[in-house]
């Protein structure tokens, strides 16, 4: 079982992730987990502090000498602005003069972080937080809200992703869909082509483009809408994409509902800050076709392997993994802290007023597709220990090369010669 865990607040001293289950001899390179925090930092639309944000990463445990040893990993993320914040977040009691609010007489201008939060954001957290948790302002409740907690998870999930390239050649790629209506696919628009899909090495080329697509004249439309948001004082979401390539078939399956692999990565995907969608392969699309035009016909093809003709099912049936492409997609939800503040009621009066404005990102699309490839990477990381287990990443791939030698002929689908998709 893999199992994982963050803690730390936006503000606070650090983020930290604890992942238990996974097999020793995993490699982890320190330049692999930071270029992945890099990468979810990047994205056109985003927010001051993705700027100057530098996510400081130690590893406390779980390994030596750059491999997994098979106990608990254990790792830090530092908060760049701890330093100004370590009054307002301390973990511990501080000085009554500390806590003062930036509009009590005499209080320094640097405790103006310390401003009660009491106009809660339509769309954030903060409202019902605060009625659920009992405080009396929302910062306790944005603190944790917040999709800072982002960098944890996709610390973890880099580390995911070099087990499942390690043990059995699984590799992902992400990619943003939409922004606004840019890119919005047709009702009519049928599943990609898999020469169509970017593809794992295309991760620098898609990172390099400041939207995280590789159509230029896409990514033109997306900025411009983007331009167009921020001028306006408001703020955009959109649809990322995940593909992982090399999948073994049978991850995941039809017998109860929490096996199944879409259910997990649907749930994973909503986990998300802002993610209020979730598709595999044509989604909502698929609903609106005829069976005829809805489903991936099988062939046989002249090497004796079992083909499926298209990409439709986006690489799942009966929520076990086909071995295709696995192709999912996350709708993100505009920025909750739009600039040309939404209207809301001041809990401490009962009087109307205009939400709370502070820094925040415009359009967070491109990091969220970050975010989401990292979420789907700890998915499948446990679906195959749970297929394949192991103690090691050679048991793990020993196991996982028996099973694809294991599948008699007449079953026999590209992916269960292990080649890629
Ligand atoms: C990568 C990423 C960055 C985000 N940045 C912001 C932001 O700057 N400001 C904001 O209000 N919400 C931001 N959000 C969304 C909020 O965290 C989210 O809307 C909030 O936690 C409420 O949760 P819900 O939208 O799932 O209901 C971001 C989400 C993600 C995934
Ligand atoms: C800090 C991150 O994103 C934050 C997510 C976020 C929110 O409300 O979700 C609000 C903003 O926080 P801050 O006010 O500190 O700038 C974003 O910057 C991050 O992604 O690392």
């Amino acid at each position: 079982m893999l199992r994982w865990l963050t803690a730390g607040e936006s503000h606070g001293p650090a983020l930290t992730a604890v992942m238990e289950g996974l097999p020793a001899g995993v490699r982890v390179e320190r330049a692999a987990v930071e270029g992945a925090l890099a990468r979810r930092r990047l994205g056109y639309g985003r927010g001051a502090r993705m700027a100057f944000e530098a996510d400081r990463l130690s590893f406390l445990g779980g390994m030596r000498h750059g491999l997994t040893l098979g106990s608990p990993l254990a790792l830090q993320i530092e908060n760049t602005e701890w330093a100004k914040w370590q009054a307002v977040m301390s973990p511990e009691p501080v000085e009554d003069d500390a806590l003062r609010r930036a509009d009590d007489i005499g209080a320094p201008q640097e405790l103006a972080r310390n401003k009660a939060l009491t106009r809660p954001r339509p769309g954030h957290a903060d409202l019902v937080g605060m009625t659920k948790y009992g405080f009396d302002e929302a910062r306790p409740v944005l603190e944790r809200a917040s999709a800072r907690e982002t960098a944890a998870r996709v610390a973890l999930g880099a580390v995911a992703a070099a087990f499942l390239e390690q043990a059995v050649g699984v590799r992902l790629v992400s990619h943003t869909i939409s922004i606004g209506r840019a890119g919005v696919p047709g009702a009519d628009a049928d599943a990609p082509a898999l020469a169509d899909l970017p593809r794992p090495e295309d991760v620098d080329r898609v990172d390099a483009d400041p939207v995280r697509t590789l159509d230029p004249d896409l990514s033109a439309a997306m900025v411009a809408e983007i331009d167009a948001a921020k001028k306006d004082g408001d703020t955009l979401g959109g649809v990322v994409e995940v593909l992982a390539y090399g999948l073994p078939p049978g991850l995941g399956s039809h017998v109860h509902w929490d096996r199944r692999l879409d259910a997990r990565l649907a749930a994973a995907l909503m986990g998300i800050q802002a993610i209020k969608g979730v598709e595999v392969g044509e989604g909502f699309r698929t609903a609106a076709r005829r069976g005829s035009q809805a489903h991936d016909e099988l062939d046989a093809g002249p090497d004796g392997l079992v083909r499926r003709a298209t990409l439709r099912s986006g690489g799942t049936e009966g929520g076990m993994s086909t071995g295709e492409v696995l192709r999912v997609r996350a709708a993100m939800k505009p920025i909750s802290t739009v600039p040309r503040a939404l209207r809301t009621v001041d809990t401490t009066t009962g009087e109307a007023a205009t939400a709370i404005h502070q820094r925040s990102d415009v359009c967070a699309v491109p990091a969220a597709g970050v975010v989401a490839e990292a979420m789907v990477a700890l998915v499948l990381a446990e679906a195959v220990l749970e297929k394949f287990g192991g103690d090691s990443v050679a048991e793990v791939a020993r196991n996982h090369a028996s099973y694809l030698a294991s599948v008699p002929e007449h079953l026999r689908t590209p992916a269960t010669t292990g080649a890629d998709a």
